[in-house]
């Protein structure tokens, strides 16, 4: 193959020319992932005299990526993905000249600075939250994005480019998780999903981060203070107690599955025990047998110890990890005992590994497809570009790509055997507020809605943005940011606790919403909705709520997407081929002159006002005198 003589681009130049081929050589593109889809594309585009790459991901190679990251073997397991893929791809074509990033690209490290040295953009991301970062900073530095991903048979490939086409987000891709009611997760389940995402529950509750989405019962500080007998007393509260208190309720008709539940005192477990189906199935693959109600017991004591203890040596709430084996075996027994509770059949470990990581199979060849397309869709970009130098942003680069859709089955009528269906991309939405618009409208109940969760849940889980401030009539009301000095980060954490009519934030409210590490300035408009709970806020776009009294909501799991956000980076300086960047002085001057620039705006705008007509003033010197008590 690399013999001296033999130019390894031949048939390439064939069929694209030259011209185009030495363009591809020289300009750099960044693909963003190194898993399934990533290895594949990044072996594709080394073949294709892609010679300029950076590749970056954020996680350590696992046993279970083996099966379709063919550039990883069983000897790399633990270590970088993005440094071992251009390893492997560097045997490929060795006249490439591949940087690795060991990080996550949500990081300020890669801001717009970074992205602007790329011609072209190319994710090979597996959740929305990372896609819409990326999407907004191609946006900002006015880059083509390409989008691959694949779910088990299905895959798409999709080319945008600012003002020719849609953006990722004009069709509102939202970190969208399923939700189910409140009381149906709390008290009235029918389902083994709902018993699992009760179980994520606990789990957050006992061990993670406190929040009111996470409490699905009274009583566990004492239980937490316990040293003695924990997990026992655990079970005793949750499968026994709570129950019964539970069962007591008189209406049966109120019962989901027809029967109240039934706690899981010594009588029921000798019951469960005679009149289990799936005593004798004990053969097959290990994780494929559903445990009997004894082996439930045992193994939530057992991982409930086990999980106090690593709780009580970490500075940090744990974070459920369907990898993590005590997590695993915690919400697995959790899941089936509460199950027994309420007469619905019991799972496997590994069905309930699927349903509470969200997992939908992989599959290499939709993922070989969907990489090979990209490859496609990123030479008609680079053609582009090539053909219109100089020109770069006023041209439409990605008019020849097509949405390309893979197809489990011809489903399209009159297009027998049609597995690649090719849709033209839309155009941009006008009332996209991330590429269009720039103003959005958010409702919320300021009543009840305290300004750490407007933060939280509406600007950073919804809206997708990483660092927000927020400004509210000029005055600068939250901000965030490593480079906050002590007094600002208090002020903060004092008023963050404040509902949102304590800011001023009320109905009609206009806010100014910026994030400098995605270059984004929006109008938020607020809508004060009385009648619905906290967690039924929603985004203008969104379907809002059926009826404003309706019973809440919760997320079906914690989320593979906030997992990803709570990975702690492993940035090092590169000298094993993994350039990490560690230079933030940039950005956090910018920063600094903003908030000068906005310290300096409100200064004014206080001292144009008079004493007594000046409300802001008045809230400031309230706050100041909490702050004295304090
Ligand atoms: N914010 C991010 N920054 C950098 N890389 C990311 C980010 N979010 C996701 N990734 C990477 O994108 C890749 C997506 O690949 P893939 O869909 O094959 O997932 P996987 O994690 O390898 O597999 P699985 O989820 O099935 O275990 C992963 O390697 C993941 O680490
Ligand atoms: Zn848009």
């Amino acid at each position: 193959m690399s013999h001296p003589h033999v130019d390894r681009y031949a048939s390439l130049k064939l069929v694209y020319g030259n011209d185009l081929i030495e363009f591809v050589r020289e300009n750099k593109v960044l693909v963003v992932g190194a898993g399934g889809i990533g290895c594949e594309l990044l072996k594709n585009l080394v073949l294709s005299g892609f010679e300029n790459i950076e590749i970056i991901d954020l996680d350590t190679i696992d046993i279970s990526n083996l099966n379709r990251q063919f550039l990883f073997r069983q000897r790399h397991v633990g270590e970088s993905k993005a440094k071992i893929a251009k390893e492997t791809a560097l045997t490929f074509n060795p006249k490439c000249n591949i940087v690795a990033h060991h990080g996550n690209i949500k990081q300020s490290a890669y801001g717009l600075d970074f992205f602007k040295q790329f011609k072209l953009v190319i994710n090979a991301l597996d959740n929305v939250d990372a896609r819409r970062h990326v999407n907004r900073l191609c946006l900002a530095a006015n880059i083509p994005m390409l989008d691959g991903g694949t779910a088990g048979y299905l895959g798409q490939v999709k080319s945008y480019q600012k003002g020719f086409t849609e953006c990722y987000e004009c069709k509102g891709n939202r970190n969208t998780e399923k939700t189910y009611a409140v009381c149906t997760i709390r008290s009235n389940p029918s389902k083994m999903i709902h018993c699992v995402v009760w179980a994520k529950l606990l789990f957050d509750r006992l061990f993670g981060k406190i929040s009111d989405s996470n409490e699905i019962s009274t009583g566990f500080e004492e239980i937490l203070k316990a040293t003695e007998d924990f997990p026992q007393r655990v079970f005793d509260k949750v499968f026994v107690h709570d129950i019964r208190e539970l069962s007591q309720m008189k209406n049966k008709e109120v019962w989901n599955t027809g029967k109240p539940p039934e706690p899981l005192t010594d009588e029921y477990l000798k019951i469960l025990r005679q009149n289990n189906p799936n005593a004798e199935k004990r053969a097959g693959v290990k994780d494929q047998i559903i445990w009997t109600p004894d082996e439930c017991v045992q193994i939530l004591l057992k991982s409930l110890s086990s999980l106090k203890q690593r709780r009580e040596q970490s500075s940090e709430p744990l974070s459920f990890d369907k990898d993590d084996e005590d997590a695993l075996n915690l919400v697995t027994s959790a899941s089936n005992l509460r199950a027994f509770n309420f007469h619905i059949p019991p799972s496997s470990r590994f069905d309930i590994k699927s349903m509470a990581g969200n997992i939908v199979p992989a599959i290499a060849t939709t993922n070989a497809i969907i990489a090979g397309l990209l490859v496609c869709e990123a030479f008609k970009v680079m053609k582009s570009i090539h053909m219109n130098q100089g020109k770069e942003s006023s041209v439409n680069h990605v008019t020849e790509c097509l949405q390309t859709d893979c197809l489990a089955k011809t489903v399209v009528k009159g297009r027998k055997n049609t597995i690649i269906l090719p849709v033209s991309m839309g155009p941009p939405n006008k009332k996209c507020f991330v590429c269009s618009s720039n103003s959005v409208t958010v409702f919320v109940n300021c009543d009840k809605m305290s300004l750490e969760r407007f933060v939280q849940d509406v600007l950073q889980n919804k809206l997708a943005l990483k660092e927000p401030s927020v400004l509210s009539n000029d005055d600068l009301i939250y901000e965030c940011g490593e480079e906050l000095e002590q007094d600002q980060i208090e002020l903060i954490q004092k008023r963050q606790k404040e509902m949102l009519k304590d800011t001023g934030i009320v109905d009609g409210s206009e806010l100014i919403v910026e994030d400098f590490s995605q270059d984004i300035s929006w109008k938020v408009i607020v809508k004060h909705m009385p009648d619905i709970e906290v967690e039924e806020f929603y985004v203008e776009g969104d379907e809002p709520p059926k009826a404003a009294t309706q019973e809440n909501h919760i997320p079906s799991s914690s989320g593979v997407v906030n997992n990803l956000d709570n990975v702690v980076m492993n940035i090092d300086d590169g000298d094993d081929g993994c350039v990490c960047v560690t230079d933030q002085q940039e950005e956090r001057k910018r920063l600094d002159e903003r908030r000068n620039e906005l310290k300096r705006k409100r200064a004014e705008v206080e001292n144009n006002l008079s004493e007594d007509t000046n409300p802001l003033k008045e809230k400031k010197q309230e706050d100041e005198v909490i702050l004295l008590d304090d």
